[in-house]
């Protein structure tokens, strides 16, 4: 049998490019009523779809040239962990309070359905570092800019924030203090 390479995710268009909605879930009054969720569970579960999403991540971050990759708990780590070692480069943790050891620096915000903080190691960001953050999806925009907040704070450059998806509805990216970018939009 002759080596065709990979199999092309389901999804993929003739142009090569690939439909990432096709493989996101719409799930009505998750957590609690009125919520859409968004749900990547459908996307991750399938191989070539993840590697695929994989792939468009790291041709919209490459440009920026970053120094390491930055990743938000939980669902963050899920995309940016896979994301830094497809680009080569260095992975820092913002997690959810009390979970990382030594000294850290955190931040209280709002979500969509509730409020949260976010920690970083006070070490994680070494000297002239260019760190670019991913998250699975941006909405009101909290996390996200906590997120920038933190390693600012920490000591880095974030030449760009990026999520898998967007919830333009929101309008999360005006509460950036960075250049953000999205694969996929959601007016809804
Ligand atoms: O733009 P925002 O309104 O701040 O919302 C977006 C955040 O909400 C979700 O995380 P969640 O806190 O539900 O945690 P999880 O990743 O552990 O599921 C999502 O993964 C983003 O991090
Ligand atoms: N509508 C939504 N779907 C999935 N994750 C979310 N995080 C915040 N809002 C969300």
């Amino acid at each position: 049998m002759p080596d065709t390479g990979p199999t092309p995710a389901r999804g993929s268009l003739a142009d090569g490019s690939f439909d990432l909605k096709a493989h996101i879930r719409a799930v009505p009054d998750f957590p609690k009523p009125g919520i859409l969720f968004y749900d990547i569970c459908t996307l991750l579960r399938d191989g070539p779809a993840f590697h695929a999403a994989i792939k468009m991540l790291a041709d919209l971050v490459r440009p920026y040239k970053p120094t390491a990759l930055a990743g938000i708990e939980s669902r963050g780590f899920v995309l940016a962990a896979p994301l830094a070692l497809e680009l080569g480069l260095g992975f820092i943790l913002l997690r959810k309070p009390r979970k990382l050891p030594g000294a850290t620096i955190g931040y209280n915000y709002a979500l969509e359905y509730g409020t949260d903080r976010l920690e970083i190691q006070a070490d994680a960001v070494k000297k002239g570092d260019r760190v670019v953050l991913l998250d699975d999806l941006l909405a009101t925009g909290g996390t996200m800019a906590a997120g920038i907040r933190l390693l600012q704070e920490a000591g880095a450059e974030v030449p760009l924030a990026a999520a898998m998806i967007e919830l333009t509805f929101l309008n999360g990216r005006a509460r950036l203090e960075a250049p953000f970018e999205a694969l996929a939009a959601y007016d809804s």
